[in-house]
Order: C-alpha cells, then structure tokens, then sequence
C-alpha cells in the first residue's frame, strides 16, 4: 500500500521594517525569498513605532503607500498594516504571535538582513521570536552578524547591496532628483518622494 505524501504546512514570509523609505535591496530580499523559500504568501510589515530607532518615523500613510509601490506587484506578497493599527511601540513577538493564530499550521519565516540578526538579543522576548518563527538572514554589507550564541538561521543568497533608508533620506536632503533616486529605490517611489514632497530639507522659502 503506497503511503500518501505528508501535506506540505502551508509557509508564510514576514519581512518587516521602517520602509522609510522602501529601498532596492528591500525588494531585492523580498524578491530573493520569493524565489528561494518556496513561500505561500509574504507579509511586508511597515514598523508602527520603531522604539529602536532614535529618529521619529515618516507618517505611516507616505510609508504604506510606498510600500504599495516598492511591493504591491510581486506575487504572493500582502501588505500587512497590523503594526500601523496598533497601539504602543512595534514589537515583532506580536506580530508573530498574531500571524501564528491565523495560520495555526503554517511555518513562519522571518526575514531579517544580518544586522538586525545581530540585534536579536536586543529584541523584546527573542527567545520567543525564534521558537515561533524559522529566521531567514540576508547578509548586509560591512555587517558580519553571528546572531545570539547557539542560535540557527537560514541564509538567504542575496548579492551585497550597499543601500540603506539613511542613505536615500541623505540623498534627497542633498538635492537628488528623480532620476538620481531611481538607482537607490524602485521607480514608483522615486516619484512618489519626490510628488509629496518627502526627506527634503525645509527651504527658507516654505511656509
Ligand atoms: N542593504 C540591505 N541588505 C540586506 N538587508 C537589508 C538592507 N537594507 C535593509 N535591510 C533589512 O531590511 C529590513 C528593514 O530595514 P529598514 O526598513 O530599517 O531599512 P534600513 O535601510 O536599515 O533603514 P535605516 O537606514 O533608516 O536604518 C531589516 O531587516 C534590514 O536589516
Ligand atoms: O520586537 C522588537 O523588539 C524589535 C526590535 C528591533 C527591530 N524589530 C523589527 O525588526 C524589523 C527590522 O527592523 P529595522 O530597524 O531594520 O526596520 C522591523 O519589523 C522591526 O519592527 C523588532
């Protein structure tokens, strides 16, 4: 009698973050773990309140909606403003803990570049992070993250690429125009910052 196959858990993607703004090695990651991690679905999740992070955040509206363009077009992908609707600081433990009620049966997969990998220590209840979750590591240039002792990861194989949001916010603060951000973010968000108007010094002229 021949045995049926075991059906396949169902495997959700979780890649979250400040998004202020999307940027090319964002989608990069997000298109890497759509090709390598054989995902049912991937939540991008924009941060609500970074309390890691020093800086307050872009209104969360200009966030999602540059998430909408960095993301909205590859397929699997849901865009998951849970952290906007909440309260309090952002904490990833609650979102998982959220995304693991509504799929009781799938694998979560949290996808992280490797600085924040070595930052997982730092995180509110980590050790429940990694027991609800199977991290995904994507390496990150001039970053060499072991992560927590004894803890395992999954790497994702992701060209290096220097680019990061303070990058793109000095850059339009230094006068880039359209053209110059679309080498650092997807098209439709390099005209989007510049349309509202986002990351740019205030002139003496402004009211
Ligand atoms: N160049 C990159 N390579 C690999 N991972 C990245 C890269 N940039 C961001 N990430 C990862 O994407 C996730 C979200 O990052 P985030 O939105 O904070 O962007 P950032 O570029 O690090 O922002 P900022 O410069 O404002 O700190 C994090 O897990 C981060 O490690
Ligand atoms: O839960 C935490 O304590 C925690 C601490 C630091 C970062 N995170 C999350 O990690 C993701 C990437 O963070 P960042 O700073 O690179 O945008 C994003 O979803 C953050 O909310 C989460």
């Amino acid at each position: 009698m021949s045995e049926r196959p075991a059906p396949q858990r169902r495997r959700v993607g979780v890649l979250g973050g400040a998004f202020d703004p999307p940027h090319r090695a964002h989608r990069a990651l997000a298109e890497a773990a759509l090709a390598q991690l054989d995902l049912d679905a991937l939540h991008i999740v924009p941060t609500g309140q970074a309390w890691h992070k020093a800086r307050p955040l872009t209104d969360a509206a200009h966030r999602l909606a540059m998430c909408q363009r960095a993301f909205g077009d590859l397929p699997g992908v849901v865009l998951d403003a849970r952290e906007l609707r909440r309260t309090g600081p952002s904490y990833t433990v609650d979102t998982l803990t959220e995304l693991r009620a509504e799929h009781p049966a799938a694998e979560l997969l949290l996808l992280l570049g490797a600085d924040q990998w070595a930052a997982l220590p730092t995180w509110k209840r980590w050790r429940d992070v990694l027991a609800l979750a199977t991290v995904v590591v994507a390496q990150r240039p001039g970053c060499v993250a072991p992560g927590p002792p004894g803890a395992c990861a999954l790497s994702l194989e992701l060209p290096p690429l220097p680019v990061s949001s303070t990058a793109v916010r000095a850059a339009v603060a230094a006068g880039a125009d359209e053209a110059a951000l679309r080498a650092l973010v997807p098209v439709a968000v390099a005209r989007y910052i510049v349309e509202h108007g986002l990351y740019r010094l205030p002139s003496p002229t402004d009211p």
